[in-house]
């Protein structure tokens, strides 16, 4: 049997780190929302044990056995308490290294798509948990849409869906490693601001304009002091019309909020950078695109 789906990036619409923990990881409070950008994930049963084909071929996405997508076929054949041999092919189109959770969401296709190829039955919230201790962002890849992440960002509650908008994803050529920037994080004088609030009464409100005014990150000075490009793309974005502009997650992509596609295009045209595109905000984490029987 063969599955084939799409596996959507996310941005953050509100990022507050609360402090740290003990193991080295953050307590958060952060919006979340899945957005169209998507990479391609085909899978089949077979071959012997995890074999792992990349599109573009030589991009690099680190070591084999540290790959997001190779870690949650483990872990889902641990759940299983079997090893179910798997062909997966992935189609990179959300740049690595971006804050935009790519590797997160190629995690959450594979412990879905085996869950079906293999008709294992497990439950959402089994995949999750099992997803958690692959990234942080993989339980919200799972269910997509909007949602308020607590904990390390893994404990996830429904939030409204945004008024319609258009946003522009732009990247400089340089990433950004999420472990190095909560590391330099902890290493500054912290100035966090309380973000999602706003942003959650501007999701219940259903407006735009408020939404876009409450867009904020604590994470973008302590990347934008690594990566000046970051700030500079911002001010860009801002200047090219849009009505908020904030970086996602650990950076380094940023992303702009505009109110129709034909002001976003124009944008996405005037920025320059490595990476841009028009991109909307979707409902679901994992998209099928077809299965096939054979
Ligand atoms: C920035 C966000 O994308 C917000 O949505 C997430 O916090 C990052 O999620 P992620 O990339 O799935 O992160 P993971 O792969 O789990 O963690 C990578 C590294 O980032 C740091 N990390 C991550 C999440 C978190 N809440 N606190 C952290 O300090 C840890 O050093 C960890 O070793
Ligand atoms: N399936 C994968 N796709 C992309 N990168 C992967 C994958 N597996 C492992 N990696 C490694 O993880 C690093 C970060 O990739 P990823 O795309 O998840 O970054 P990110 O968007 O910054 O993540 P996040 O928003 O969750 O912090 C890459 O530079 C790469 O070395």
């Amino acid at each position: 049997m063969t599955i084939r789906l799409l596996a959507r990036a996310k941005i953050n619409y509100a990022l507050e780190v609360l402090g740290s923990r003990p193991d080295g990881y953050h307590e958060l409070r952060t919006v979340l929302q899945s957005i169209s950008l998507a990479d391609e994930v085909a899978m089949r049963r077979g071959g012997a044990g995890f074999e792992l084909e990349v599109e573009p071929a030589g991009m690099d996405l680190g070591p084999p056995e540290a790959n997001t997508m190779r870690r949650a076929w483990e872990a889902i054949c641990g759940l299983a308490g079997e090893e179910l041999p798997v062909r997966v092919r992935v189609r990179k189109r959300i740049p690595p290294g971006s804050g935009l959770g790519g590797g997160s969401a190629d995690a959450a296709a594979v412990l879905f798509g085996m869950n079906r190829i293999y008709a294992l039955g497990f439950l959402e919230e089994q995949l999750s948990q099992a997803g958690a201790r692959v990234g942080a962002d993989v339980p919200f890849c799972l269910r997509g849409g909007t949602a308020l992440g607590e904990g390390i960002g893994d404990r996830l509650s429904v939030l409204p869906a945004p008024p319609p908008h258009r946003l522009v994803v732009v990247k400089p050529p340089r990433g950004a490693s999420t472990a190095r920037i909560y590391r330099d994080y902890d290493a500054e004088e912290r100035d966090g601001v309380e973000s999602v609030g706003p942003v959650i009464e501007a999701l219940e409100t259903g407006s735009l304009n408020l939404l876009a005014a409450a867009i904020e990150n604590d994470l973008t000075g302590v990347t934008v002091k690594r990566v000046p490009e970051v700030g500079d793309l911002k001010s860009d974005l801002l200047r090219a019309g849009a009505l908020g502009a904030e970086m996602s997650g650990t950076g380094t992509a940023v992303y702009g909020i505009f109110a129709s596609g034909e002001l976003a295009r124009r944008a996405a045209a005037a920025v320059r950078a490595d990476f841009a595109g028009v991109y909307e905000p979707v409902q679901r984490g994992i998209e099928r695109l077809g299965e096939e029987i054979k």
